[in-house]
């Protein structure tokens, strides 16, 4: 293994405390306390634990924290209503839903009821459209969590060809407004994309984000590429016992590792930035909601 492994968890938790500071400064010189609801409908494991972290690690920066547990069987006007009540709270400047819903509930009714104001996963179509013309605004979270990386990793971007795997609202697309920001030539491969591998080895930076667990091999990409894994996948592990699991990213790491130049883990990458990046947002939307200009260190 020749790559530079990029430490995803320890750049979260350095993020983390420069947002703790933020917090500080809010509280002190603002006399505004950021706070952040979340939202979970339903007992997903994987969800559960991801909304547990989000609403530790929200209290632990400083910033109020609430979580709503709601039964599986919540119909969708129940869930409306608390989101228009958490619109309402101004104790409240971020608001996230925990995805996927059950299927009595459609997603999209769930995000157009947000306020974009509180809309700390940048899902709503004001939030996307900031995005994609460059206003302030929240940023989605796991697309921010990989410009910070990449930026970290290899400081100017431009001119750089990025390909990414996976043309998802939540990854792929807003990922792919960030890197032109940072002056990129971005390509989006998809599931139909002919040759997949030929566009992936022109690729300076690659980010994939498919789904599909190991899809990326070491001989697709080009010598000293940066690689950045969004793919979480439980896969089958008998080698742990009978029944165990393990995760996998979308690249398969041993190869890809030969090869790249820098390249995400799986876990330890992406994930942690995730969570992190939501909190970040949630100091952005405090801060605008508030008359004030969002951290520059926070923001694309
Ligand atoms: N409303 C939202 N729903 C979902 C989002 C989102 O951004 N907003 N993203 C994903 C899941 N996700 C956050 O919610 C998330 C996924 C993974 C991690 C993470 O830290 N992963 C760890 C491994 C954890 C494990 O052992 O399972 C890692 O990669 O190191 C954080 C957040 C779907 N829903």
């Amino acid at each position: 293994m020749t790559a530079t492994i990029i430490d995803g968890k320890g750049f979260a938790a350095g993020l983390r405390e420069r947002i703790a500071g933020h917090v500080a400064g809010l509280k002190s010189q603002h006399g505004i306390t950021p706070g952040l609801a979340v939202v979970i409908v339903g007992e997903d494991p994987a969800s559960q634990v991801y909304v547990a972290s989000k609403a530790r690690l929200t209290a632990e920066v400083g910033m109020h924290s609430v979580k709503h547990e709601l039964p599986r069987e919540t119909s969708q006007a129940a869930l409306l209503q608390l989101i228009d009540e958490l619109n309402r709270d101004d104790a409240i400047h971020g608001i996230l839903v925990q995805m996927p819903v059950p299927d009595q509930i459609d997603p999209n009714a769930v995000i157009n009821a947000i306020s974009p104001e509180k809309d700390v996963d940048c899902f709503t179509p004001a939030n996307v459209g900031k995005l994609a013309i460059g206003l302030p605004g929240p940023v989605s979270c796991t697309p921010l969590g990989c410009l910070m990386l990449l930026r970290d990793q290899l400081g100017e971007l431009s001119g750089k060809e990025a390909v990414i795997i996976g043309r998802s609202n939540l990854v792929g697309k807003p990922l792919a407004q960030l890197l032109l920001r940072d002056n990129c030539t971005v390509t989006m491969a998809h599931s139909r994309t002919a040759d997949l591998a030929s566009v992936v080895k022109r690729a300076d930076i690659v980010v994939a984000a498919a789904g599909r667990p190991n899809m990326v091999k070491g001989d697709w990409l080009k010598p000293g590429a940066t690689v950045i894994d969004v793919g979480i996948n439980r896969v089958p592990a008998p080698e742990r016992g009978e029944g165990k699991t393990r995760l996998v990213g979308d690249v398969e790491f041993d190869s890809a590792a030969d090869v790249a130049g820098a390249i995400t883990p799986v876990p330890g990458g992406v994930g942690p930035m995730t969570i992190a990046c939501l909190l970040a947002n949630t100091i952005t939307t405090a801060s605008l909601l508030n008359g004030l200009v969002p951290p520059k260190d926070l923001t694309p």
